[in-house]
């Protein structure tokens, strides 16, 4: 009997593993044939961004790992956990139809040109009692069990309003990275603290892998791909990309030469001031209300609020918004899935680039 489930590809077989040790078997023979792993750790729902990751893992190693998990540990007990979409069928469409174009650049000979070389040859999607063996996973700050904490960085920015969430990312990370023992693993910067946290851990760590980091996959309109943006509907998407253009103002100011927090953070809280001024002259049934929960000018690698850039170092803009349910539908708007009930917090980031 085999020890792999079978997922059909238009050229070849892409392993769906839900549980640790078929898959440890399968990674013990790539690594006596020299084959490098990048894993990309998503939470399914798979969009634009992830795909992105996944060919830049697939441009620097000869096999690419996908784990698909909502891991209940990184949700607070108040938040989405349970609303959070589940897309298990278009999640691997989606993989088998990359896999395939990755088999046909392969096949051009792309990847002699360092371009694409590996293949999408696993993904690992497994339960919370697999990732949770001993004790059921807690979202309580003061819960129970063997988690990995990363201080100060967790409690910062979005450590702020999401106190467990980092607890939650670091601990199943480093379980996937355990079971996994990846080459690289792969992270999209629109989640930069996450990217931060990561690398800490790995540091600290001691971890065996190479931390590399994707760009952020945007709409056409700048809006940051995010699985969550399913819940926003047209009138959310438009009034939300608020977001991305009051980073983008900002940057401005440090391209022109500005270095001073406030003479760099005034043009993104303009842009925000902006928009809820014009939103709450709306009539209900055309607004999509939204609260900021922070602008942020940090250092790139304490996180730290900084009050002039330094150049040599640069640093990162980023920012979350809360946008709140709708309260008056319009006949036949598109309004999300949901119905605009679901509140969605938006992040985005941008980096401010050392000079040299
Ligand atoms: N727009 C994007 N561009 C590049 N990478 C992304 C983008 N969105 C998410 N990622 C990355 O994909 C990986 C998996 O993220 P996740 O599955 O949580 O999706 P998400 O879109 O960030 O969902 P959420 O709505 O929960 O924030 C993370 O490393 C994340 O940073
Ligand atoms: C890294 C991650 C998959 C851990 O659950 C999650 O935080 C995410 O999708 O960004
Ligand atoms: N992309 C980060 C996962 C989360 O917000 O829960």
């Amino acid at each position: 009997m085999s020890l792999f489930l079978h997922a059909r590809s238009s050229t070849r077989a892409i392993h769906i593993f839900r549980t640790v040790p078929p898959l440890r078997t399968y990674r013990k023979q790539l690594l006596l044939s020299d084959r490098t792993v990048g894993l990309v750790p998503t939470m399914g729902a798979l969009h634009d961004g992830h795909l992105s990751l996944v060919r830049l893992a697939a441009a620097e190693n000869t096999d690419v790992f996908v784990s698909i998990y909502v891991n209940p540990t990184q949700f607070g007990v108040h938040e989405d956990l349970d609303s959070y979409p589940k897309t298990w069928e278009s999640d691997m469409a989606m993989l088998e139809a990359l896999d395939a174009e990755l088999a046909q650049d392969k096949e051009a000979g792309e990847w002699r040109e360092g371009k694409q070389r590996g293949r999408i040859t696993a993904v690992f999607a497994p339960t919370t009692k697999t990732m949770y063996p001993t004790l059921p996973p807690s979202s309580e700050i003061a819960g129970e069990g063997s988690f990995v904490t990363i201080t100060p960085l967790a409690s910062r920015l979005e450590g702020a309003s999401r106190p467990v969430f980092f607890r939650g990312v670091a601990t199943v990370c480093m379980k996937l990275f355990n079971i996994v023992t990846p080459t690289r693993v792969y992270f999209g910067q629109k989640d930069v603290q996450q990217t931060v946290v990561i690398k800490r851990m790995v540091q600290d760590f001691h971890v065996d892998t190479e931390v590399r980091v994707g760009p952020t996959k945007r709409e056409a309109d700048g809006l940051a791909m995010s699985s969550r943006n399913v819940y926003l509907g047209e009138r959310r998407k438009r009034v939300g990309v608020v977001l991305s253009r009051a980073l983008m103002a900002a940057e401005e100011q440090y391209k022109k030469g500005k270095r001073g927090r406030g003479d760099i953070l005034w043009q993104a809280d303009d842009v925000v001031d902006q928009k809820k001024l014009e939103q709450d002259d709306l009539p209900p049934a055309k607004r999509a209300l939204f609260e900021v929960d922070y602008i942020s000018l940090a250092d790139p690698d304490t996180l730290e609020e900084v009050e002039e850039v330094d150049e040599k170092r640069g640093a990162i803009l980023s920012g979350a918004i809360k946008m709140k349910p709708l309260e008056e539908l319009q006949e036949g708007e598109d309004c999300g899935l949901g119905g605009g009930a679901v509140p969605v917090r938006l992040i985005d980031n941008i980096v401010l680039k050392p000079k040299s």
